[in-house]
């Protein structure tokens, strides 16, 4: 059972797909809320007004999944998610539309001065020569970040007959010549444009990008807008530019905080503004919790995600072909950890056979989240394993062979400490499932699962029924019994399961026995 907290304001039809979920009990309530157990939550579900950071992170032990019902994930503290090993995802092109259409509603707005105007009309004054505005027709109009929302507005903006000039780093000139913008270096943007708008993310390069340096570059009687994040425009610079009468005018809807409370900028009137409603249209608010509550649903339900912000994109078919490998990997690395007593330096995996065409960095994470599973007290899963084994100085190499020992398929995994090493490597035989075919130099043929019991010991007569001796008097009955050697007399191995744990004590006598070389007991649980 799921317990999934919608902690602001979501679309309840868009959420249609977790409230026909018959295994998840759904809580629309703030996350500050004391009835609220944040301990239980699984999933919880966000827009803008939830700030969730390490401090509310760290009262939910349980989440797996965290989900912003729109594009700026600025409210969540994405690096303390991912340490935590929490899948964040966004919804990011359901309010596109919605918040291009915005910006350009503002800046129509602000150039022809409507809500000014408007609220004079509304106290019985008609002052229609204050009001004289500024065509769009023929204007230039300079977008800063050519993303969803710049590349719509950039339509709209060229149907009114606008000049577009776009700074984007990332934007390729072929792109840049299909929209039929031109893409220049920011202070070409910035000296040539009429009116400039900013559609980037809020990050530590583009804050306060627009500050007195850049908007000493522009035009004399520019307008600014900024529907994208509050900070991207520095709010005193551009209050000191309106101030002396550079800058004619702006048009804001996101501020540096948010609700902004007394701000420099009011006090002109050809600021205008709107309180963050860039995405505020019933469309694409459902669309925004469609998504995200379709994608919770797939994620609970084991399935890939596409559109989380700190885990490789992987589509559904290629999931389903990795599926098989991916909990043999888990498996893997989860013996391993078991197996090598100190702490490792160096994990190395090879792909060989079909598996080395699929997506093997997921399955090197999965490996990962096997090795460190019981190590660590943080849940490590494939969005946080890369990190945890760089805080842990772990080396880990991914290789492909061509050499997959007769199998259709192998992964070989190794990991070195620094006194030994060990190796294990598995195949997964369709309709027959995985199989561990090599330990440390033995072949060997068992199950990846349930209660182990690995010993390597001397091939002498006598080994194997001593250890039978010990499991009978203690009734313990051994589901399977697999053995191994390389040479007749040297050393071998067996791998034994049972249907339940072995006991300290039968375990304490086990060790205690001749020719035994070393002997671990292992867990393989899902
Ligand atoms: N007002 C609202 O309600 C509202 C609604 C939706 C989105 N937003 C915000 O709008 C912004 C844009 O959203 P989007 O969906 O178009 O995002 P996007 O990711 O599609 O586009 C962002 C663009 O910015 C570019 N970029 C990144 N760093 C840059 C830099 N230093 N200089 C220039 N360009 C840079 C990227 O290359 C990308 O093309 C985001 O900040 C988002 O949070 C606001
Ligand atoms: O939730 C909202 O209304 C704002 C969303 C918007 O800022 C976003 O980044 O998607």
């Amino acid at each position: 059972m799921f317990t999934i907290l919608i902690a602001d304001a979501i679309s309840e039809e868009g959420l249609q797909p977790l409230l026909e979920m018959d295994n998840a009990t759904i809580i629309q309530k703030k996350a500050s809320d004391p009835e609220v157990s944040l301990e239980v939550i699984d999933a919880l579900l966000v827009r803008s007004a939830t700030k969730v950071n390490d401090e509310l992170l760290n009262k939910m032990p349980n989440l797996k999944i965290i989900a912003r019902a729109g594009v700026g994930v600025d409210n969540i503290e994405v690096d303390a998610a991912t340490r935590k090993g929490i899948v964040v995802i966004n919804a990011p092109d359901g309010n596109t539309i919605s918040t291009a259409e915005h910006t350009f509603a503002m800046m129509a707005s602000l150039m022809r001065n409507i809500p000014q105007a408007h609220q004079t009309v509304k106290n019985l004054e008609w002052k229609r020569n204050n009001y004289l505005g500024t065509e769009l027709f023929g204007k230039t109009l300079g977008i800063i970040g050519m993303g969803r929302i710049g590349t719509e507005l950039a339509k709209r903006s060229k149907a009114f007959g606008m000049m577009i000039k776009v700074f984007d780093p990332f934007l390729t000139k072929d792109r840049a010549a299909k929209l039929g913008v031109e893409s220049c270096p920011i202070d070409s943007v910035l000296q040539d444009s009429d009116i400039i708008t900013v559609h980037t993310p809020l990050t530590a390069e583009t804050k306060g990008m627009i500050n007195e340096q850049a908007l000493s570059k522009t035009k004399k009687g520019v307008f600014f807008l900024n529907c994208a994040r509050g900070g991207i425009i520095d709010e005193q610079a551009l209050a000191k530019y309106i101030g002396i009468g550079h800058v004619a005018g702006a048009a804001l809807d996101v501020f540096e905080t948010e609700p902004p409370g007394e701000n420099p900028l009011f006090k002109f009137d050809n600021v205008i503004a709107t309180p963050h409603l860039g995405a505020s249209t019933k469309e694409a608010q459902l669309n925004v919790a469609t998504q995200v509550a379709r994608e919770v649903r797939l994620f609970l339900e084991n399935n890939p995600v596409s559109n989380s912000i700190n885990l490789p994109a992987i589509s559904k078919d290629i999931f389903e072909k990795i599926r098989p490998f991916h909990q043999m990997s888990k498996q893997m690395g989860y013996i391993i950890s078991q197996c090598i007593k100190e702490g490792i330096r160096e994990l190395s995996i090879t792909y060989s056979g079909t598996v080395a065409e699929l997506e093997t960095s997921y399955l090197t994470k999965a490996t990962l989240a096997g090795f460190f599973k019981n190590r660590i007290a943080v849940n490590v899963n494939e969005v946080n394993a890369l990190l945890t084994a760089k805080e842990r100085g772990i080396t880990v190499g991914e290789k492909i062979s061509a050499d997959s020992y007769g199998y259709a398929n192998c992964i070989t995994v190794t990991a070195k400490g620094e006194e030994t090493s060990f190796t294990i490597r598995g195949t997964y035989i369709e309709h027959y499932g995985p199989r561990i075919v090599y330990l440390n130099g033995f072949n060997i043929d068992f199950l990846p699962e349930g209660n182990l019991l690995y010993i390597q010991h001397m091939d002498r007569p006598g080994v194997i029924g001593r250890v039978g001796r010990i499991l009978g008097d203690y009734s313990i009955n051994i589901a399977t019994m697999q053995v191994g050697r390389k040479e007749a007399g040297g050393e071998a191995i067996m791998v034994l399961s049972f249907d339940k744990p072995l006991e300290d004590d039968t375990f304490a006598l086990l060790t205690k026995l001749d020719d035994i070389v070393s002997i671990n007991r292992i867990t393989v649980s899902e």
